[in-house]
């Protein structure tokens, strides 16, 4: 008898199939849409709904870093967001470290969040909090051993150079030594993903190399992958293996990064690299 897969099951191997085992993070065909607001006079017929991310396929592997780049309003950050479900996609699937997360209880999905860390571009630090407290509040809410949490908050405080900072407040410190803090809080509970919202638009060019050192070691030394929006050409060149380039919620194309240049094929992805 000859075997013929049926059709169901041919969307099942391609959608576990087509990625490798060591893919850290793959996408398969993740959109979303958000409500659109009609103002006043639009016609009758205006869309309800305006798609951020059009229907999108991706997988990042282990242990890489990887950019999400394109104009305003490409669909940069809310793609980031998809990844740890802090936007739940219309449709597709989310699969980090093999878990497919839009399978889980919303119980199960705060402790695979565990496993991903997030720094943001205005740091989110909590003000009334010193540096030592903003990093072991993270370990206490993901269920660290608190007999542990010292240790572990001055481990990740010495990745990151701020030992001397321990007992410093948000205020005292510098837009650097703040997004340090935002980076040790994100790793200490080991994830083994890091997502970077435009980490370093907030901060000049010599504090920004700095940083983008600091998130190298860190990817080299803990193995960490790397999810980071930036308009900054520049932090995908100096940073990134490969880089998404993206475009009105579209994938363009996954690019590679050889020597500190991007090779893109699309014409707006060529663009897209001169006009930085
Ligand atoms: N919560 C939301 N509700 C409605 N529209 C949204 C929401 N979040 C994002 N959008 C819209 O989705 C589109 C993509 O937004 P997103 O922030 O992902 O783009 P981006 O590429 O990161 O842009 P930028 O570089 O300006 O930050 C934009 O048109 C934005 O206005």
């Amino acid at each position: 008898m000859v075997y013929l897969p049926t059709a169901g099951m041919m969307t099942y191997f391609l959608l576990y199939f087509e990625h490798s085992m060591n893919d850290m993070i793959v996408l398969n065909e993740v959109t979303k849409r958000f409500a659109s607001t009609p103002t006043k006079g639009s016609p009758a017929d205006t869309p309800r709904y305006f798609t951020a991310v059009e229907p999108t396929s991706l997988a990042i592997k282990q242990g890489e870093i990887f950019g999400l780049m394109g104009y305003s309003g490409a669909g940069k950050s809310t793609l980031l967001r998809l990844i740890n479900l802090l936007e739940r996609p219309n449709s597709g699937q989310v699969l980090v470290d093999g878990v497919d997360l839009m399978r889980l209880s919303a119980s199960d999905l705060r402790i695979a969040r565990h496993n991903i860390g997030m720094i943001f571009q205005q740091f989110n630090l909590m003000s009334n909090r010193t540096v030592f407290e903003n990093v072991a509040f993270n370990l206490t809410v993901s269920g660290y051993p608190s007999a542990q949490i010292h240790k572990r908050v001055m481990e990740c405080l010495e990745i990151v150079d701020l030992t001397d900072r321990a007992s410093h407040y948000p205020a005292q410190l510098s837009g650097g030594q703040k997004q340090r803090v935002g980076i040790a809080r994100a790793i200490a509970p080991n994830p083994k993903v890091l997502l970077a919202d435009e980490p370093t638009s907030a901060l000049d060019p010599a504090t920004t190399r700095s940083l983008l050192t600091c998130l190298r070691d860190i990817n080299a030394k803990l193995g960490v992958t790397i999810v980071i929006v930036t308009h900054e050409m520049s932090v995908i060149r100096r940073l990134c293996d490969r880089v998404a380039l993206l475009h009105k919620g579209a994938l363009l194309e996954v690019a590679d990064i050889a020597d500190g240049q991007i090779h893109a094929n699309t014409e707006i992805g060529q663009r897209l690299i001169v006009e930085d």
